[in-house]
């Protein structure tokens, strides 16, 4: 939490280590986050290898941070309905889904991207 006393540099420099701590907290603990970490690494090292343009570049960053932000969001919600409400109710499966399908529709996105940029280069 800022600090009314704390500069206005100082309180921007803690919530940056608070957005730190909770992305490095998601990828120490979250199955999904680890695993699109790994792709993310993988396209990485593809983009330099098959040397890709600019404007491929923009796109594959874009499409990373978009999948892996939107699947910490829905961490995040999971973390929230099951505080709110650990027990089983259609509402939070339905809450819980809804975000799950938030992750879904930005990695097919993500999946397309790749298959425009890769596809031409390797077959
Ligand atoms: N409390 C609940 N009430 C009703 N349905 C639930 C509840 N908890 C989970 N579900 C159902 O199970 C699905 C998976 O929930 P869970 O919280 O295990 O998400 P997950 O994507 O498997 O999480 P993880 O990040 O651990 O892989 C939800 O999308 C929902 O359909």
């Amino acid at each position: 939490m800022s600090n009314k006393k704390d500069s206005f540099l100082v309180n921007r420099l803690k919530s940056i280590g608070w957005a730190f701590k909770g992305a490095w907290f998601l990828l120490r603990t979250e199955a999904s986050i680890q695993i699109q970490f790994s792709i993310a690494t993988a396209v990485t090292i593809a983009g330099f290898y098959f040397e890709i343009s600019k404007t491929e570049w923009l796109f594959q960053v874009a499409m990373i941070g978009l999948v892996m932000s939107i699947e910490a969001v829905n961490t995040s919600i999971e973390y929230i309905a099951d505080f709110i409400h650990p027990e089983f109710h259609a509402n939070i499966g339905r809450i819980k889904d809804v975000a799950a399908g938030a992750v879904f529709i930005a990695s097919i996105a993500a999946v397309i991207v790749a298959a425009i940029i890769y596809y031409p280069r390797l077959f």
